[in-house]
């Protein structure tokens, strides 16, 4: 069954924690969706992992909305969150209930995301009353890189930390369903946990949050341009490849592929009269 805000809402209130993936294709949001997963995120690290930029920047609304679109075809059960990318919600708020709702209306996404706290509550308001769920995004927002001088983890220091509890209240106070924690002291993300009754979902943010979200090409060994301190290879998918793709190119170079059981056979008469 569709699993719905009101379902992460639900696991909160049990203690069941979510779990989270990004996916950017059909296939591996299929894939992710067999396996069980809760929730998946549409993210603008597409930016970075299938795009090959260096941050997440560049990536538009159209970039975003072609690949909602295959996600939330794969997406049978889990709940399909996108983000809306850089300058595509800081102008106005009604330029963010527009961008917000094409996610929605071209790309099937039942949700949006947006970085930012108490500085974006007026679009998460604006967005919420359009009907469409909006997930926050605190501590390490990717847009700010510039800002921050360069991926770096936020609220080690009290002002900074305070802030962070602030933004999360501002969030759900403003109609936020749900928050990622990016990159903050495990210790901070738990107190934010306890501060707001909506499900926090962290990256980089210990085991205090409600639920976890991780790039998917980073637990599959299969990005290595970084690799940030918090991932753990759950399977070493990115060596598979390479190993395969090594095979095919020594079985082209060598003959043995194709094989006769590989092709498609034709009557000798046929052949005959081609001759
Ligand atoms: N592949 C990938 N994985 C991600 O988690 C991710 C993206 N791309 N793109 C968008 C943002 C960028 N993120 C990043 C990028 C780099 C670090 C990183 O290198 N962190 C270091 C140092 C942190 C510090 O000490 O301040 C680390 O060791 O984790 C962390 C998160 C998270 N997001
Ligand atoms: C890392 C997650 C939270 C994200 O925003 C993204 O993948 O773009
Ligand atoms: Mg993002």
């Amino acid at each position: 069954m569709k699993k719905t805000i009101a379902t992460f809402q639900q696991m909160k209130d049990e203690g069941a924690r979510i779990s989270m993936l990004t996916a950017y294709d059909y296939s591996t949001a299929r894939l992710e969706d067999e396996a069980g997963i809760d929730g998946i995120l549409v993210g603008d690290s597409l930016g970075m992992v299938m795009l090959g930029y260096d941050d997440t920047l560049p990536v538009t609304m159209d970039d975003m909305i072609h690949h909602t679109r295959a996600v939330s075809r794969g997406a049978k059960d889990a709940l399909v969150v996108a983000d809306l990318p850089y300058m595509s919600y800081h102008l106005s708020t009604m330029q963010a209930v527009e961008n917000a709702g094409r996610l929605v209306k071209e790309g099937g996404a039942q949700a949006v995301k947006l970085e930012g706290g108490a500085a974006f509550v007026d679009e998460v308001r604006a967005i919420t009353r359009a009907s469409v769920p909006v997930m926050g995004h605190i501590g390490m927002t990717p847009q700010s890189v510039n800002a921050f001088g360069g991926f770096k983890v936020q609220g080690k220091s009290e002002a900074v930390a305070r802030q962070i509890i602030d933004d999360a209240r501002a969030l759900e106070e403003a109609g936020a369903f749900s928050i990622v924690l990016e990159c903050v002291p495990a210790k901070l993300a738990e107190l934010v946990t306890k501060a707001v009754s909506i499900p926090t979902i962290g990256i980089g943010a210990g085991a205090g949050c409600d639920g976890q979200i991780l790039v998917y090409q980073d637990m599959l060994g299969m990005y290595s341009n970084f690799t940030p301190k918090f991932v753990r290879t759950f399977a070493d998918v990115g060596a598979s490849m390479r190993e395969g793709f090594a095979s095919y190119i020594a079985a082209v170079q060598d003959g043995s592929f194709p094989a006769a059981e590989h092709t498609f056979a034709i009557s000798d008469d046929v052949i005959e009269k081609l001759y």
